[in-house]
């Protein structure tokens, strides 16, 4: 058997679709174990009214029934974005941006792994130079991915000269693929938009961004939007990768940060390894949270 995963509502909603008819705990029980998984109100209270009035209509009193319905519904909401990485330019310049402790650096090593995977030469740049220890447990991950890194030359040194080096590595060799790390820290406010435009403009002189890709632990839930503000509404952002999906109970939270930010998903993390990322399916994402 499959093993289920923390974050699927499987069990939570075990009664409401193993119950012999559909009645008024059915509702509040859908409404409560939506609400526990993070849908956030006003997403659970469309789901739940719209299940209600197709049972209207179409005057079933299964519970299997309201299982289907909120499988499609889910992948209905998740499909409306797309979660396709944007990765034909030659180099691919792809910057990783959210705030310290969300798994950024991890999640390039996988990255960087899962681009390998399908035969493309990787150099990652660490960007991030204000901590050396940083820098270092970025190049072990990039090593143990195959990819190339390159390094500031000195603690503290300009992140957009490591950038525009980065990029610069890449055209030279033919490197296909470029993963930029930035900081994620504010060591003055405001500042970090200022360097993450910095870095923008001096990537852009020598090739085209492909994508910026924000990173969010999907254990904080849409509390830990609010962290990523800033991103979100001054970086750039293009697609969103979630970490740690799999200690995450917050399934629900992969619906609402699509239709809050207006971002495509386009990975997911599930487990520190380095082969612990996939794209976004929404049909599979949906058939796992709802079953
Ligand atoms: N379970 C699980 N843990 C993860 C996942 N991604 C990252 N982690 C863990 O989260 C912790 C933080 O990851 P880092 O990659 O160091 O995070 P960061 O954002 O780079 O943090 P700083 O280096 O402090 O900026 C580490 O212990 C990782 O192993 C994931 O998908 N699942």
């Amino acid at each position: 058997m499959v093993e289920r995963a923390s974050w699927s509502l499987g069990s939570a909603l075990r009664n409401v679709f193993g119950a012999r008819t559909i009645d008024e705990d059915t509702w509040d029980d859908l409404e409560s174990a939506l609400i526990r998984a993070d849908f956030g109100p006003a997403v659970t209270e469309e789901i739940v009214e719209s299940i209600k009035a197709q049972v209207e209509r179409y005057k079933t009193t299964d519970p299997r029934d309201v299982q289907r319905m909120l499988r499609e519904l889910v992948e209905e909401r998740l499909a409306k974005y797309d979660p396709t990485l944007k990765l034909t330019e030659r180099p691919a310049v792809v910057l990783v941006v959210g705030v310290n402790g969300v798994g950024k650096t991890t999640t390039i090593g996988k990255f960087a792994k899962f681009l390998g995977n399908y035969g493309r030469s990787v150099v990652v740049g660490a960007a991030d130079t204000f901590r050396a220890a940083a820098v270092d447990q970025l190049a072990t991950w990039a090593e143990r991915a195959g990819a190339q890194v390159v390094r500031p030359e000195r603690e503290g040194q300009d992140p957009a000269s490591v950038a525009f080096q980065t990029v610069d590595y890449a055209k030279r060799t033919g490197t296909e693929m470029v993963i930029i790390d930035t900081a994620g820290r504010l060591h003055t406010k405001g500042g970090l938009m200022d360097e993450l435009g910095k870095i923008r403009r001096v990537v852009e002189k020598q090739a085209p961004i492909s994508e910026v890709l924000l990173v969010l632990d999907a254990t904080t839930g849409q509390n830990g939007l609010a962290q990523a503000e800033a991103f979100i509404q001054h970086g750039g952002v293009t697609g969103l990768v979630l970490t740690k999906l799999d200690g995450s109970a917050k399934g629900g939270f992969v619906i609402a940060v699509q239709e809050k930010t207006g971002l495509p998903i386009k990975l997911i993390g599930q487990g520190e390894g380095i082969g612990d990322l996939t794209g976004f399916t929404p049909h599979v994402f949906a058939q796992q949270l709802v079953g």
